[in-house]
């Protein structure tokens, strides 16, 4: 399988999706999870720090009904990193995740913690990144074609203040495995860093 890692919208679902399609393999955007229990909470009128409350939704959370359309939202983005503090929910959604990611014939997941939590042992492991400016200059341009108005300075704050909630948890916060692969697409086209991917990829699972 192939672990990605990274900060908010450094690119690796963008590179996730890409390897899925050229590997054949199964692929599961984690951020997904935690974005579907925070909005299943909102719906059902519950709060987001009662841990007991969240790790229950968190444990009958359907994969496969997860819709990238309602949860890719930047607002539920945020509210997703509130309930990812929470250990008792990241051990139901890590859980489900493992299961993902024992899939034939392969499985590719992108999040935060799947290189050092969820598959330590995943053959390749990389870790994508780009400086928060870029990073909030492709969320504002990515929310306005989409036609909602954006803020660059909002988002910029919003990245930065995920940045530090992601990275400061106690429970499994977002850093590089020991063995990930860095990409810094900052200064790279998407399909270059595809290429990048692509030949560590390739040469971790033998197919170069
Ligand atoms: N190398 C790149 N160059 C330019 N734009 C990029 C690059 N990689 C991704 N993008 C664009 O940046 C935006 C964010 O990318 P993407 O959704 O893949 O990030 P992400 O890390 O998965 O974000 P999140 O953690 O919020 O799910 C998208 O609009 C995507 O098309
Ligand atoms: N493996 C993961 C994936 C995500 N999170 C948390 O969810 C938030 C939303 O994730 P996106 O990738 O969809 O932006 C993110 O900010 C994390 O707090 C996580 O903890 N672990």
């Amino acid at each position: 399988m192939i672990a990605i890692d990274g900060p908010a919208a450094s690119g690796k679902g963008t590179l996730a999706r890409r390897l899925a399609a050229h590997y054949g393999f199964h692929h599961l955007d984690t951020g997904l999870t935690y974005r579907g229990v925070a909005h299943a909470l909102r719906l059902a009128g519950q709060p987001l720090d009662r841990e007991d409350v969240a790790a229950a939704t968190a444990l009958v959370l359907d994969l496969a009904a997860l819709d990238r359309a309602i949860l890719a939202d930047h607002s539920i983005g945020e509210a997703a990193s509130r309930v990812a503090v929470m250990p008792a929910v990241r051990r139901a959604l890590v859980e489900a995740q493992r299961r993902f990611s024992a899939r034939s014939p392969g499985a590719v997941l992108d999040g935060r913690d799947i290189g050092t939590v969820v598959c330590p042992d995943a053959p390749v492991k990389l870790f994508v990144t780009a400086s928060p400016e870029t990073r909030a200059l492709r969320r504002t341009a990515e929310i306005r074609d989409a036609g909602t108005p954006a803020l660059y300075d909002e988002i910029l704050a919003d990245i930065r203040a995920r940045d530090a909630r992601d990275m400061g948890r106690s429970d499994s916060p977002l850093r590089p495995a020991a063995d990930a692969h860095l990409i810094d697409t900052t200064e790279m086209s998407i399909e270059a860093a595809f290429k990048a991917a692509r030949a560590i990829a390739d040469a971790a699972l033998g197919s170069a």
